[in-house]
């Protein structure tokens, strides 16, 4: 997202288009969100919008719009189902995200009722169930209706998905003649996933957490779904009221308990901000045990007079808020470390984790690095976490920072189990048995088994096919998984002979395996031959050797323009030195760890990368302007440049088809040295190499 002007910052009419941007895009997320259950967008990012708004709208109220998102409660009811009139409203509630915003709300009470400083003053804490609201209306103690919250005025009618609600009696015992019951109905983690292996099995759409899940269960027009899938319900309020419950909060609950509802029970009476607060920061520690997501605790004033004296605002009540907790992180327990072989050999400690909802998304695995990254330090040997190591049975903090991959920040050392150990680290490969070293300076373990790893020679594949790389349509990391797993293809090179082994008229075909036909079998040979002329620097890139990324695919097949070039410079290189291994590390952008890993992956690979080579027909790389007087030169430019930035002359001198090397050798045609040119002036000048000036070079390209 483009970074928008603040609030304070708006002119009068910026305002006027902000506010009717904003509420365009809030009421579509809304709906997206509470009518549709398939959220446009995050938790975070849908709050700090609305934020963005109320702080607009503050500074501007002239402009507070009719359709304002302030002014709203969730979203319109569906069309598809009945609707049902709220006899009393139903509410947002307002929220709280620090202490500071806990204390004020405790002052603004004491302010509006006018109690003292030391007047007592309790709430009921109940936890925030991550759910659908839900109102069920009883009278003469039988459920008459069940209704969703919808804008708050009206709702939709789900009475029939509600009475197959396990938690949701459909008649009382001595309740009053009518009582409408609000609470939130659920899904467990458990049920939540069993739910979406059940769905993915049968290829229908999985749901991206509990939330959703319950929202979309609950709201089926046939109820006979609803019946299929665990959802739960707890009680924490209530609407229109025939006579009152108690006189507390509190009480009020334990009435709806002894009436046959489930209330939360970890609802407690506080009688203080920092009775809340304890009970917020234990309640949060407690958020991974609990088998169902809570999203923040709700604090209620405990009096009920003094909630009626209270009363609302357009959309919350004044007695009530929402303290949530952080989002993006959350508390969980670390249930077993794997280690995963990646296609360099790298072994990559996975968490295995509790599941837990971390900004909206259900995370059961985390990264945890390597094993310096466990033991509680740093690539240099620095303590990192004041050095706590992270132990299988430990409670850990999960976070998530936009899409990335969930990490492991902390850990807490008062609830590790007495027997947890420290974790040892594999020192051979859990796939195929081979040691597994730590080569100096490098904080990862790798595999030296090579090809005949397993896990090595599978991520190669896959990495082979991937979309820089080979990008053979039809055949993605999953298919080529599946022909490695049967053995019809072990390497690269073996795809292209996927069809004289596995093709028509042989024993054993393609178009007979699960998953393809005669039409998906003969599209994918069509494919794979249509691959076979292909660009050198997605060759390079697709040998998957380390290092080797795609930009330097890039940067190595434009040096070297030609397959055979290539091949022949990386097999006669040693890393003992040498003219070879000289030339190869004067490439700018070439190091000698570069180096050495295309060295040595060429020597140990060499026949897999020629029985490859052979199927194809290589595309030299793009060739450069010719009629450049410095075009296929190599040049090395050093000292300082007073008329162009270095990035700047090497850009031009490539745009002219010359080749810029970081360091001079036998093979450089032309140094261009400014003042306090060194060493590579010298070197040039010992290998007979042209050295002149940066005027000179600039009359070279005609930009003097
Ligand atoms: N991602 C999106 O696009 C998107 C869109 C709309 C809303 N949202 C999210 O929905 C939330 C706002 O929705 P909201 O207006 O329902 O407010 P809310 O969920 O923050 O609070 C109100 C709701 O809390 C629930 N609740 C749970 N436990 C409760 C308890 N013990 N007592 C009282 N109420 C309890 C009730 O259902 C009540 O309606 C925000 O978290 C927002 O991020 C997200
Ligand atoms: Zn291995």
């Amino acid at each position: 997202m483009t970074e928008r002007p603040r609030p304070s910052d708006l002119t009068e009419d910026q305002a006027r288009d902000e506010l009717a941007r904003l509420a365009d895009l809030l009421g579509r997320a809304n709906a997206a969100y509470f009518r549709d259950d398939a959220p446009v967008m995050a938790d975070a990012e849908f709050d700090a919008l609305k934020a963005r708004n109320a702080d607009i709208e503050s500074r501007f109220p002239h402009l507070v719009r009719e359709d304002s998102p302030s002014a709203q409660v969730g979203a319109a009811p569906s069309e598809a189902f009945g609707k049902i009139r709220h006899a009393r409203r139903m509410l947002s509630l307002s929220n709280a995200f620090s202490a500071q915003d806990v204390a004020e709300f405790v002052q603004r009470i004491r302010r509006y009722l006018g109690l003292s400083e030391d007047a007592p003053l309790a709430f009921t804490v109940e936890p925030k169930i991550d759910g659908l609201s839900l109102s069920l209306r009883y009278e003469g103690g039988r459920l008459l209706h069940a209704a969703t919250r919808g804008d708050g005025e009206v709702g939709e009618d789900v009475t029939a998905n509600a009475r197959t609600v396990g938690d949701i009696p459909t008649g009382l015992e001595g309740a009053p003649q009518v009582l409408e019951v609000r609470g939130e109905v659920y899904m467990s983690h458990a049920d939540f996933a069993a739910l979406n292996d059940r769905q993915a099995a049968a290829g229908a759409k999985t749901f991206a957490n509990p939330r959703n899940a319950a929202a979309g269960s609950l709201r089926q027009l046939d109820a006979r779904i609803t019946r299929a899938r665990p959802l739960r319900f707890f009680a924490y309020g209530w609407g229109e009221l025939s006579e009152p419950l108690a006189t507390t909060q509190f009480d009020a609950l334990d009435r709806l308990r002894a009436l046959g509802f489930s209330v939360n029970p970890r609802t407690k009476r506080c009688k203080d901000a920092s009775e809340i607060l304890d009970l917020h920061a234990e309640t949060e520690a407690a958020r991974a045990d609990l088998g169902y997501d809570i999203d923040g605790m709700v604090y209620k004033v405990d009096d009920l007079a003094l909630q009626d004296r209270l009363g609302f605002r357009s959309t919350t009540p004044r007695w009530a808020i929402a303290h949530k907790f952080s989002a993006e992180t959350a508390w969980t327990r670390l249930e077993a470390i794997d280690i995963q072989v990646g296609r360099t050999g790298a072994l990559s400690p996975v968490a295995r984790l509790v599941p837990v909802t971390v900004g909206g998304v259900v995370v059961s695995n985390a990264t945890l690095h390597n094993e310096d990254y466990i033991a509680g330090r740093d690539s240099k040997g620095a303590p990192i976490r004041d050095g706590r190591d992270i132990r299988i049975g430990d409670r850990v903090e999960v976070y998530r920072a936009g899409d990335v991959i969930p990490k492991i920040r902390d850990v807490d050392l008062s609830a590790r189990p007495a027997d947890a150990e420290p974790y040892s680290f594999p020192e051979t490969c859990p796939e195929c048995g081979s040691p597994a070293l730590r080569e100096e300076g490098d904080s990862v373990r790798r595999c030296t088994g090579g090809m005949i790893c397993p896990a090595q020679a599978v991520e190669r594949l896959k990495h082979f096919v991937s979309r820089a790389a080979f990008d053979i349509e039809g055949l993605g990391a999953k298919q080529v998984e599946a022909f490695w797993r049967d053995g019809w293809i072990t390497k690269p090179s073996e795809i292209f002979t996927l069809k004289d082994r596995y093709g028509p008229g042989c024993p054993r075909q393609v178009k007979n395996r699960e998953g393809w036909g005669e039409k998906s079998a003969e599209n994918l040979f069509a494919a794979i031959d249509a691959r076979r002329t292909i660009p050198l620097a997605r060759v390079i890139f697709a040998l998957g050797i380390r290092h080797v990324g795609e930009s330097t695919a890039a940067l190595l097949a434009g040096h070297y323009g030609t397959w055979t070039a290539f091949r022949d410079t990386m097999l006669a290189a040693t890393t003992e030195g040498g003219g070879e291994w000289d030339a190869l590390l004067s490439i700018d952008g070439v190091g000698p760890v570069l180096a050495a890993s295309l060295v040595t992956a060429f020597q140990a690979e060499i026949d897999e990368i020629d029985a490859l080579t052979k199927h194809l027909s290589i595309e030299d790389a793009e060739t450069q302007a010719t009629d450049s007087p410095v075009a296929g030169k190599t040049l090395v430019f050093t000292g300082t440049l007073e008329r162009m930035t270095r990035a700047e002359a090497k850009a031009r001198a490539e745009a002219l088809g010359a080749k810029v090397a970081g360091s001079v050798s036998a093979k450089t045609d032309l140094l261009i040295a400014g003042p306090g040119a060194g060493s590579k002036a010298k070197k040039a000048a010992d290998l007979g190499v042209q050295v002149i000036d940066e005027d000179a070079w600039l009359s070279l390209i005609g930009a003097g």
